[in-house]
């Protein structure tokens, strides 16, 4: 957890740029002060044209004092303007950093990370979290800057007009002030932390809705889907009245009122002061009603900047929930692995440290070889996969590469070692040739067309306007499923690892898609170890050995042939299988 103030902190992600953030108050300040001077030149000028009544030829300096007022205005202004530049880049500065910061810490993590964290979560907090510090710096503390200077310029100048005015105007800041302090306290506090809670499940539930919308509409469930998005909505809206209702409508009620309560008093002060009255103090007086209303106007501004400190505390709050999270263990003394084998010893792994997904697994893969992991869904194949690849790391055992603990290899060789072909390979809006370079940036277009020749995919890109150059997932250029995990085939060919893990996909949309994948497959087996996921048994005739898991443990391991031959799960899969193809036949006879 971190200890620094907010302010502080986000200094320090600032640089040397904090010195602009500190002229954008300076600048801010002085702006609120000067913008004071037009109400003293308009004063002057009702001054005079009440002393010169009914002569209007003698108030001479109406001009003067006239042009004084806006020349004062636009210099505040353009002051005002100069402070947002300053305030702004060093602004942008901080969120740019707070984003990458926060980037380098997820790449940190295991790689399963971001898919059990939630995906609409993690972007949350890159993007609002750190804009509202971008806000808060950009606009609301140069704001708060001026709306402080304000009152303070105001209470020097009413001073200087008359002490009587002066201290009466001290009352309403004191007041103002009290109040802020009594609702800046954790009631608040906990209001705000609810409030931005229901906001943040609204959006989860907008996200959700909306990409839950063809599985919905396949089963008829729209209305039960919206109530759920609509339910989300309601509890927003409660979670805003209670929050204005307790929080800003007394502020609000304050600030309107102020002026008339306070106009009141000083008419109520007169009338028992009635000698000590004289028509300068008069005058003075109307000095004070038409500036009264920037006390109001200021408090306003400082009640809002307090509401606005406090979402910036959430949101750093939810920004140190991602960097307080502990990022895969490093290894000072890195080994290289002797071979391509993999072995799992006595590997236990849990999502949520209650029930095991892997329990006590021990096997060894011989380099080269083709092994497949078959069994049950939900058996624990993919989280195999995942521990291998360094997805997480297991709660207890090893798993070695070429005879190195994983934790002892370096996190970019490992990355070189071992590659992982995605069932739902998802491809980037970019060219084809972008999307296969990204394994490995620095080949040549040659060796990209070898990897996407080797992976069977000429004939996608024989059909493309543009050949591998064009761009995919615009203009209605869509690949299906079979076509995008051959060009993910390709990424991986190009990669040139020597070990691969594969998540076989369930389903092809036809033969001849099913039949390039296969041997896109083949192509990148040769030479290299490969780990299958196998959801179907259609794909595992070339697998040296087989796997079978059921629920977080190897139940039986060998060859097709061995384990077809003895009872157990895998014959009866084998069994299953083999009636679902009888069944295909017959029904297409
Ligand atoms: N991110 C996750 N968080 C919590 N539990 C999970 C997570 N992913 C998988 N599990 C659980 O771990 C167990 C093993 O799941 P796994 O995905 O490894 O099985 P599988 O054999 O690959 O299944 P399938 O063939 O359906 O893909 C299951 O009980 C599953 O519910």
């Amino acid at each position: 957890m971190k200890t620094q103030s907010n302010l502080s902190r986000l200094m320090g992600y600032a640089g040397s740029y904090r010195y602009l953030t500190y002229s954008s108050w300076v600048l801010s300040a002085l702006s609120a002060l000067i913008a004071l001077v037009p109400f003293w030149y308009l004063w002057k000028i009702i001054k005079e044209v009440l002393t010169a009544l009914p002569d209007f030829s003698q108030a001479t300096d109406l001009t003067h004092n006239g042009w004084m007022a806006v020349l004062y205005a636009i210099l505040s202004m353009c002051i005002y303007i100069a402070g947002l530049m300053c305030s702004h880049l060093a602004a942008f500065r901080v969120a740019s950093n707070l984003r990458t910061e926060t980037m380098h810490h997820i790449v940190k993590l295991p790689l399963g990370f971001a898919e059990s964290f939630g995906s609409g979560k993690l972007r949350k907090i890159v993007n609002e979290s750190s804009g509202a510090t971008e806000t808060y710096l950009a606009h609301q503390l140069p704001d708060k800057a001026g709306a402080i200077a304000t009152p303070l310029g105001l209470l020097v100048l009413l001073f200087a007009f008359d002490w009587r005015l002066g201290l009466l105007s001290l009352l309403p800041v004191l007041l103002g002030f009290l109040i802020m302090m009594s609702m800046t306290g954790s009631r608040m506090r906990k209001k705000m932390v609810e409030y931005q809670n229901a906001l943040g499940d609204m959006s989860n539930e907008a996200v959700e809705y909306v990409r839950g919308i063809p599985v919905v509409k396949t089963f008829g469930q729209t209305v039960f889907s919206f109530k759920r998005f609509k339910d989300s909505i309601d509890r927003y809206s409660v979670w805003v009245t209670a929050y204005t209702k307790s929080c800003r409508l007394p502020m609000l009620f304050y600030t309107t009122s102020i002026n008339s309560v306070f106009a009141f008093l000083i008419a109520a002060g007169l009338l028992f002061t009635r000698n000590g009255v004289t028509e300068e103090f008069l005058l003075n007086l109307l000095f004070y009603i038409i500036i009264t209303p920037v006390i109001s106007v200021t408090l306003t501004k400082i009640m809002f900047q307090s509401e606005n400190a406090l979402i910036v505390d959430d949101a750093l709050r939810r920004i140190d929930s991602v960097l307080d999270l502990q990022p895969l263990s490093r290894t000072n003394h890195s080994k290289h692995p002797a071979s391509n084998s993999v072995e799992l010893q006595d590997v236990t792994y849990s999502y949520d440290g209650t029930k095991n997904a892997l329990e006590h697994i021990s096997l060894k893969i011989e380099a080269g070889q083709t092994v497949a992991f078959v069994g049950p869904s939900g058996g624990g194949k993919t989280t195999l996969a995942n521990v291998i690849s360094r997805f997480f790391d297991p709660q207890n055992g090893r798993v070695l590469i070429g005879g190195v603990d994983v934790k002892d290899i370096d996190k970019k060789e490992l990355m070189n070692t071992v590659s992982f072909v995605f069932q739902n390979s998802r491809l980037i809006k970019a060219s084809i040739l972008e999307n296969v370079k990204m394994s490995r940036p620095e080949a040549t277009r040659e060796e990209v067309m070898t990897a996407l020749r080797n992976a069977q995919c000429m004939d996608i890109i024989e059909k493309l306007p543009n050949g591998v150059d064009t761009v995919i997932g615009t203009k209605g250029i869509y690949l299906s499923g079979g076509e995008q995990q051959r060009i993910a085939i390709a990424r991986t060919l190009l990669k040139n690892s020597p070990i691969v893990l594969l998540d076989e996909a369930t389903a092809f949309a036809d033969p001849d898609n099913e039949s390039r994948v296969q041997a896109a497959f083949s192509a990148l087996a040769k030479g290299r170890t490969v780990i299958m996921i196998a959801h179907r048994l259609s794909t595992i005739a070339d697998a040296d050995r087989i796997f079978v898991v059921k629920d977080g443990h190897i139940v039986q391991s060998g060859s097709g042939e061995e384990l077809a031959r003895i009872d157990g799960l895998f014959r009866q899969m084998w069994n299953d299988y083999q009636t679902s193809i009888q069944w295909k036949v017959a029904k297409e006879v």
